[in-house]
Order: structure tokens, then C-alpha cells, then sequence
């Protein structure tokens, strides 16, 4: 209290020296009247100019958060046309009706019509979701502006909002000029969460939290179409009514992977109303991709569309566009003037695995260790798998596996069989088989095996009711509560699948004693080399797969 006291009349003492030091000044003839005049009003202006830097400095601050950062495209930029489209056929007759509707949009809504406000497009990352509305705007020649929903994200309150307010403004006047009007806005899921599922949507750190972003996305997909400049409210107000303008037609195309947390109001009519799936292209679809991408690129006779097409399932199209592109890196690298084949597998593998990082302070001991621990896996791929063929099995340290033994499907294929479960446990087994009964030992690298082993098993007994029971985990909930209670079963299958894996690897012992050999001589073997070790040692191709069947109590039907 005292301190505050004193402070109070320090203050007042000072003022009052100021005062009378100011006051004898003037008496002793210092400064004129209108040097006093002069300095007050620069103490004026000082403070005006202070005051005025200050707000230009909050209006630059607010003006440069809230600058998103979108990235327009004018018509006839890109040029990319229905024919860079690639793989997709169905997408592009479902694409190819939009854009009628937005080239006609004028005679549309002369008919009645309202413009289309929203396109969803749903798919895995890749498959050419922001590309596909970049050809639709490219095709309807109209304005496209890209922007990420993240980027409207700020922790200032209002800033978001305006972001996107800001973005629509723009997308509205181009709009008028070119007819239409596409904005792209890519993870769209960011901000359009389920409301209650605690969405980011909201204005961060400053805000009120919830869904303001959405909100302001919502409204400005569809504006509530009154005029509310001041002249307009000052003719209503006088009884009087301005032409109504004329909306254009902004179309806003969004991106998700994941469409199913979205918030139920975005999909209402008048909103993303429109859905389309964009999948990773099937065969056919990829080798239209890499005709496309290969025609680019100087390649010899070995690399084909058809081969190319057949070793990369479940590729993306920007997958395929990589990995053509990365073939050429690897071609030049060994200064060759066209790809080959081999530089396209290498580019494959290097991009699913990891580079090559051999271990070279790993001893034979070990070396051998690996080589039969993989030649396990190869040797049950090999025999037991009808739909998968051996990609590559190798013993050279890959990202961060000490060695890998990868199939790839031969085929499309949407259902799996019991017996082709159960050969996917024994493939995962084989490995521990193999140690045991070739090297008399248990070794510690088979934890992702039994992992997924175990959740094969998992599956089989406790979700697809391929077991005795017809219990699905999947209504109860909880995978690793079913994983336990499942447990004894789980073992007592993986028990029995490992008697009959190590069964196939002792009739073929020539066959895991080859691979290992061989592996230990190059570092990796393709699936044709294995295929060549098999007719080498019993003269002839690989028999038709058998049927592999669970031989434990749950055989009891
Ligand atoms: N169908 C296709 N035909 C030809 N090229 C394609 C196709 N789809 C994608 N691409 C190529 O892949 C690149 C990346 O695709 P894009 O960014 O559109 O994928 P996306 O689905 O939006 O992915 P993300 O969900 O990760 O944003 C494109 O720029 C294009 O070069
Ligand atoms: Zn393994």
C-alpha cells in the first residue's frame, strides 16, 4: 500500500517540476510563443504518426495471416486435357458431365436449373484427385484455384475464416468475367470433421473453438443470395429494388481420403452433394497410365506397359509416374541412353523397400542365418501361394529389414480363400520352421512374421468365421480383447499350421538348402531364378498349390 502511495506522489512531483521548470523557461524569455505552439503540435503529429504506423503494421500483420496460400490456375495455363487423364474411364464419361453442365451454366440456369456448388472426390492418396480438377477446369475453361484445408487453419481467431472468405471473393469475381468458377480444396477432412468428433475446425487459439471454418466454408458455397452493400440497403430502405445480380456459378471441388469423418452437413444437396470415388486403376487402367508415361521416355524392348502394368498392383497413377520417372534416374546412373526392365524393378523395389544398405560388418555366421530364414519364406511362397508369385528374396539389408522375401499378385484378386489364409500363416511360419530343422536354433527375427501370423489366425477365428465359430470380433469392438480370449485357439492353429510348414520345408530340403546357397553367393534372387533352382532340382514346374487345411480340433465339421 505504501509503495503505491509514493508511487502516486512521485508522479505528482515530477509533473509539478515539469510544470515549474517549463514555467521559469517561459518567464526567463526562453522559448517564443509560437516555439511552444510549434512544439506542441510536433508532439501531435509524433503521436499521430506512431499511432497510424501502429495501425498499419496490425492491418499488414492481419492482412499477411490471412493471405492462404492458393495457387491460381487461369484458363488454358495447364492445358491438360481429358487425354492426360489416364486409367479411368468411368471418372472421366462422370467428369466429362460436370464440365457440360458448367460450360452451360448460363442456359442451365435459364432453364431453372441451379448450378452444381460441390463435388466431393474420395480416394487414397495419388490417385489424381486435385489432377482430375485441374483437367475439369482446364476442359470448361474456366479458373481454377487450389487451395489445402490445413492452410486455413490459423491460431488468430477470424483469420481462417477470412481466408477462405477472401478465396471465394476472388473465385466470384473471375467468376463473372469467365462464366465458372472451380476452387479446388484438397484433405478436405481437416476442416470438415464431424462437428461433434472434435474437428479442427475451429478458430484455434483465440477462438471460439468448434466449427467456425466450416461454417464459413458452407456459407460460402452457397451465399444467401441478397445484395447487402450499403446502396442496396439504402434502396430497400427507400422502397426500391437493384436488378438482382447474377450469381456466378462457383463450383468447389474437394479432396478426402477420408470421406466417412465427414461432417454430415457437408453433404447435404446445395453442398458436396456430388461424390465420386477416384481408386487406384485396375490393370487395364494401368496400362493406360504407363502408356502414357512410357511414350514419354526413351526405353529399349524389355520394358513393356503389359509387364510394367502386371508387377505393380495396387499402384496410384503418381506412383507410376514416379517410378517411370525414377527408372530413367537409374538408367542414367549406369549410363545407359534408354530404361530397361531391370532399372524399372530396381526403381520399384528401391520405392517399396528402402535402398540397399548392406551390413558389412554382419558375420557368415549370421549372413547364413538370414539366408535360411528367407529361403523359408520363399520356399512356402513358392509352393503353397496359387495367386502370388516370388517377387524377390533378398539378403541384403533394405530400409530396415536384415532381408525380405516379397510376393506379388499375379492378378486382381477382391476374395481370400481358407486355404489361402492358412498359407499365408504357414508362408509367415516357414521362417521359424526353417531355423528349426535347418539350423537347430530359434532366432529372433521372426517378430513381424508371428505378428502377423497371429493376426491371420486372429482373422480367421475371431472375424471371417472360417473357425468353429461364426463370432465376428468386429461387432464387439476390439480387436486385442478378441485377440486374447481367442488366444488359446490362435495357438493351437499356429501349432498346427507350423507342424505342416515344417513338413513342406523338410520335403524340400534341397530346395531351402538352394535358395540359401544362393542367396549367400548373390545377396538376392527374382522369382524367376527361384523358379529356374526348382526345375533344376526335380525336373519339372511348379505343381498346382494344395488346398491347406486347419487340422486341429477346428477341423471338427
Ligand atoms: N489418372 C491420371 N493420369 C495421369 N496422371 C495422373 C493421374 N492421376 C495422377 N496423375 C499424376 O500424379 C500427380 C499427382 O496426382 P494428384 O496430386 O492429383 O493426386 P491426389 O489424388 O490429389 O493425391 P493427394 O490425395 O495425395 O493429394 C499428378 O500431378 C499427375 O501428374
Ligand atoms: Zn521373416
Amino acid at each position: 500500500m505504501g509503495n503505491y502511495q509514493w508511487v502516486k506522489w512521485r508522479k505528482l512531483i515530477l509533473w509539478m517540476v515539469s510544470l515549474i521548470l517549463f514555467g521559469i523557461l517561459l518567464v526567463a524569455g526562453g522559448p517564443t510563443y509560437w516555439q511552444i505552439v510549434l512544439t506542441i503540435i510536433g508532439f501531435a503529429l509524433q503521436l499521430l504518426f506512431a499511432m497510424s504506423f501502429m495501425i498499419v503494421q496490425f492491418v499488414a500483420l492481419f492482412w499477411f495471416l490471412a493471405r492462404g496460400r492458393t495457387y491460381w490456375i487461369l484458363p488454358g495455363e495447364t492445358g491438360s486435357t481429358w487425354e492426360d487423364y489416364r486409367g479411368n474411364p468411368e471418372i472421366v464419361e462422370n467428369a466429362k458431365r460436370i464440365v457440360t453442365l458448367l460450360k452451360g451454366v448460363k442456359e442451365f440456369k435459364e432453364m431453372g436449373g441451379e448450378a452444381i456448388r460441390g463435388l466431393l472426390l474420395c480416394g487414397p492418396p495419388g490417385t489424381g484427385k486435385s489432377y482430375l480438377a485441374q483437367v475439369i477446369a482446364n476442359e470448361a475453361q474456366v479458373p481454377f484455384a487450389y487451395a489445402s484445408a490445413p492452410s486455413f487453419q490459423n491460431m488468430f481467431f477470424g483469420v481462417g475464416n477470412l481466408k477462405v472468405m477472401r478465396l471465394y471473393k476472388k473465385a466470384r469475381k473471375l467468376g463473372r468475367v469467365y462464366g465458372a468458377c472451380i476452387i479446388f480444396i484438397d484433405e478436405v477432412d481437416a476442416i470438415g470433421m464431424a462437428r461433434q468428433s472434435g474437428g479442427m475446425g475451429g478458430g484455434g487459439m483465440f477462438g471460439m473453438g468448434g466449427a467456425g471454418l466450416l461454417n464459413e466454408l458452407l456459407l460460402q458455397m452457397d451465399p444467401p443470395n441478397i445484395d447487402n452493400s450499403k446502396f442496396a440497403k439504402l434502396l430497400r430502405s427507400l422502397g426500391l429494388r437493384r436488378k438482382k445480380a447474377e450469381r456466378p456459378a462457383v463450383l468447389t471441388i474437394a479432396a478426402t481420403n477420408l470421406p466417412d469423418v465427414l461432417d454430415p452437413a457437408l453433404l447435404r444437396p446445395g453442398r458436396f452433394d456430388r461424390k465420386l470415388w477416384v481408386d487406384a486403376p485396375d490393370y487395364d487402367g494401368r496400362l493406360d497410365v504407363f502408356e502414357y508415361y512410357l511414350r514419354k521416355i526413351k526405353r529399349d524392348s524389355s520394358l513393356t506397359p503389359e509387364r510394367a502394368a502386371l508387377d505393380t498392383i495396387g499402384y496410384s497413377p503418381a506412383q507410376i509416374k514416379h517410378i517411370v520417372n525414377e527408372s530413367v534416374v537409374i538408367a542414367h546412373q549406369r549410363s545407359a541412353v534408354a530404361a530397361s526392365y531391370e532399372d524399372f524393378r530396381n526403381a520399384m523395389e528401391t520405392y517399396e523397400w528402402g535402398l540397399k544398405q548392406p551390413l558389412r560388418s554382419m558375420s557368415d555366421d549370421e549372413k547364413r542365418n538370414v539366408a535360411y530364414h528367407e529361403s523359408g519364406h520363399a520356399v512356402a511362397q513358392y509352393l503353397l501361394n496359387p495367386h502370388d508369385r516370388v517377387w524377390k528374396v533378398t539378403i541384403i539389408r533394405r530400409g530396415g529389414a536384415l532381408g525380405l522375401a516379397a510376393t506379388k499378385p499375379t492378378h486382381e484378386r477382391y476374395n481370400r480363400s481358407d486355404s489361402e489364409i492358412l498359407a499365408g500363416i504357414q508362408i509367415c511360419l516357414a521362417a521359424r520352421a526353417v531355423e528349426e530343422e535347418f539350423l537347430g536354433k530359434k532366432l529372433n527375427g521372426v517378430n513381424s512374421d508371428l505378428r502377423q501370423a497371429t493376426l491371420l489366425a486372429g482373422a480367421y477365428l475371431g472375424m471371417v468365421g472360417m473357425g468353429d465359430e461364426l463370432f465376428s470380433w468386429l461387432a464387439a469392438g476390439s480387436q486385442a480383447e478378441a485377440l486374447k480370449v481367442l488366444r488359446p485357439k490362435i495357438n493351437e492353429m499356429l501349432q498346427d499350421q507350423m507342424l505342416q510348414v515344417k513338413k513342406l520345408v523338410k520335403d524340400h530340403s534341397d530346395f531351402v538348402h538352394a535358395i540359401a546357397e544362393e542367396l549367400l553367393k548373390q545377396g538376392d534372387l527374382t522369382g524367376e531364378e527361384i523358379e529356374q533352382i526348382y526345375v533344376r532340382l526335380y525336373g519339372h514346374q511348379r505343381p498346382e498349390p494344395p488346398v491347406v487345411k486347419a487340422l486341429g480340433k477346428e477341423k471338427s465339421t
